[in-house]
């Protein structure tokens, strides 16, 4: 079965002269895999990001999603369904209430989603603190008062909160410092080896796809210019677009 199918997304922004961000996207992803998104800076990573999330709505195309028309949903219906496709960010303090408590910003989705009954929650919350590796006292923390490496597993906490079939990651590791970044990436694969989420993995950087996708998709000027497995984007790129982001990654090393 195939989770997520789009086809021929095309969306253009009216500002300015007008630019086309996406012109005439398609891809599928399967259940429990990783698509790797790259491409250069304003080639239209995040508007598809967006566009899937349905933070925008796309001018033509069509997307399913667990086999349902998802850009036919709308209001409460949409609400519920979001549960099972959620995002996440690089600027968590933005996706944040920075003065909000980490008890809270999990609580939120628990609550929203119904997940578990309301004298759960507090269990619930430790339970994904712990399972994102923070000891349960940060619950009691404001969000301003962790470091960005554990704000980005709170962020992942409260995305596998509603129990996702999916979630589409923006540059989620890209603002994280090497180490803690690579802490980041195998908790997403330990995390996917056990509930078979499927990731969206939008980055500019190809040795942070080297390390999760199992497939890459290069987007140049608002197109997929190139689609295959990791290993043979990387070893033998075949577009202009790819070659460049492989030539920005020294000494790649593919495991
Ligand atoms: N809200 C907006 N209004 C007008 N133009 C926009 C808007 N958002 C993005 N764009 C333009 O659309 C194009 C695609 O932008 P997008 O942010 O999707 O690219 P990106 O690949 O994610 O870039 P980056 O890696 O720099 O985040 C760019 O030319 C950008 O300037």
């Amino acid at each position: 079965m195939t989770l997520l199918v789009a086809e021929g997304l095309c969306k253009r922004y009216a500002a300015g002269r007008g630019v086309t961000a996406l012109d005439g996207v398609s891809l599928h992803l399967s259940p429990g895999e990783t698509l790797g998104l790259a491409g250069a800076s304003g080639s239209g990573k995040s508007t598809l990001a967006r566009v899937l999330t349905r933070l925008a709505e796309p001018d033509t195309g069509s997307i399913r999603f667990a086999g349902e028309d998802w850009l036919a949903l709308s209001g409460a219906p949409l609400r519920r369904r979001r549960a099972r496709m959620q995002m996440v960010f690089q600027d968590v303090l933005g996706a944040f209430n920075p003065r909000a408590t980490v008890a809270s910003a999990l609580e939120d989705p628990l609550r929203i989603h119904a997940v578990v009954p309301k004298g759960e929650r507090a269990r619930e919350v430790a339970a994904l603190l712990d399972r994102v590796g923070l000891p349960a006292a940060y619950a009691g923390r404001s969000i301003r008062e962790v470091s960005g490496g554990e704000r980005q597993r709170i962020a992942i906490a409260r995305a596998i909160a509603t129990h996702p079939a999916l979630i589409v990651l923006d540059e989620a590791v890209s603002a994280l410092d090497v180490s803690v970044r690579e802490k980041i990436l195998e908790l997403l694969v330990t995390l996917q080896e056990e509930r078979g989420i499927a990731y969206l993995f939008v980055s500019h950087d190809l040795s942070v796809l080297a390390a999760v996708a199992h497939r890459i998709a290069v987007m140049e000027a608002g197109r997929i210019v190139e689609t295959g497995p990791t290993s043979r984007v990387i070893a033998d790129p075949q577009s202009p677009a790819a070659r460049a982001l492989v030539r920005a990654v020294p000494r790649l090393v593919i495991e």
